[in-house]
């Protein structure tokens, strides 16, 4: 099979220079949730040679960081108080930072026409990236790799943690109990019918409720083993893209999508999840759609190693998500 012809990353064609663009965007944010280290992931993936390796696929690749002169690691720390919103942990923090990151989208995405590419952080950031993603891409499809549905709303949620919120938020659920912090939201900017789920395993009773009444597709792992992980991207692509051929599609990695045999080194693991190769042939196979247009990856926390062995697992699985979603497969 010739893999040569087909137009991969139809909206970023070669230049001169035969490169792609692409422009990573790190979040080193951990407000979402309790624990602390999810805020090295950037820091890690990058030390481990991400962007020579997309070099090395044909990506050049710039390099922002909206975080770099803020404090929330700080306030974190010394907010004890669980913020302005009842149930809802460091709502203005999170609503910041999200804010911030999305601007730092948007100028990767909609003004400098790039590939964005997103290293968070816990998976509250992907509020910012999303966004941004649907006000360029209005019409994209977003597929939500993640043993979790982070669906819960400010009245769901049991945690408070806002990193199992971000795609309650998108929707505009909930809206009367919407933190002010987060109001920056365009409510209802994300679609029921534009979003899908693959590898859920671990879902509140809340969020089975949301995800039932939206009627939400959702590939959980049982579904996996069902059908088999190619025909669930495939489905997943075709409800998201409304079977559209040239629909723009984001990816959106909890890496806890994946199981934590290969995976260790997240917050909140989850046995019985995917194998590192179906967690990598999603990548490939929605990247041979050659509709790609954004990538997050988050929730990778090195301080949660048990030991180093850990921290290579996690971090090489990060990067080779990215590469693979970037065409490493597709050479
Ligand atoms: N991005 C994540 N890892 N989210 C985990 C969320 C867990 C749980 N459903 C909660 O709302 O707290
Ligand atoms: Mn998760
Ligand atoms: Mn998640």
């Amino acid at each position: 099979m010739s893999l040569e012809a087909k137009p991969y990353y139809k909206h970023f064609p070669k230049k001169h220079n035969d490169k792609r663009s692409a422009g990573i965007i790190t979040a080193p944010f951990s407000g979402g949730q309790a624990k602390s280290g999810v805020e090295n992931g950037p820091k890690y993936l990058l030390k481990h040679g991400l962007q020579q390796q997309l070099d090395d696929l044909g990506w050049e690749t710039s390099i922002e960081e909206p975080l770099k002169n803020t404090d929330f690691e700080e306030r974190k720390l010394a907010s004890t108080k669980a913020s302005s919103n009842g149930k809802v942990k460091r709502a203005d923090l999170v609503g910041e930072a999200t804010k911030l990151v999305y601007e730092s989208c948007k100028k990767v995405s909609n003004d400098e026409n790039k590939f964005q590419i997103t290293l968070g952080g816990d998976h509250s950031i992907a509020i910012g990236s999303i966004h941004a993603v649907l006000e360029k891409y209005p019409d994209a499809g977003i597929l939500w790799i993640d043993a979790h549905a982070d669906i819960n709303t400010p009245s769901t949620t049991d945690s408070g943690n806002l990193h199992g919120c971000p795609v309650s938020f998108l929707l505009g659920l909930d809206r009367e109990n919407c933190p002010e912090e987060l109001k920056w939201v365009k409510p209802g900017i994300l679609k029921p019918n534009k979003i899908a789920y693959i590898g859920l395993r671990d879902v509140d009773d809340g969020e089975r409720k949301i995800l039932r009444d939206l009627n939400i597709s959702c590939f959980s792992m049982h579904h996996v083993d069902r059908f088999g992980i190619n025909k669930v991207v495939e489905m997943a692509l075709d409800k998201v893209t409304g079977g559209e051929k040239d629909c723009p599609v984001m990816v959106s990695y909890d890496v806890d999508g994946i199981d934590p045999l290969f995976v260790p080194a997240t917050g909140t693991p989850v046995r019985g999840g995917l194998t590192l190769r179906e967690g990598l042939f999603i990548c490939e196979r929605v990247a041979e759609s050659g509709n790609l247009v954004a990538l997050d990856v988050v929730e990778c926390n090195p301080e949660l190693a048990s030991h180093d062995l850990h921290v290579v697992d996690t971090i090489s699985a990060g990067c080779a998500i990215v590469r693979c979603t970037l065409g490493e497969t597709l050479l």
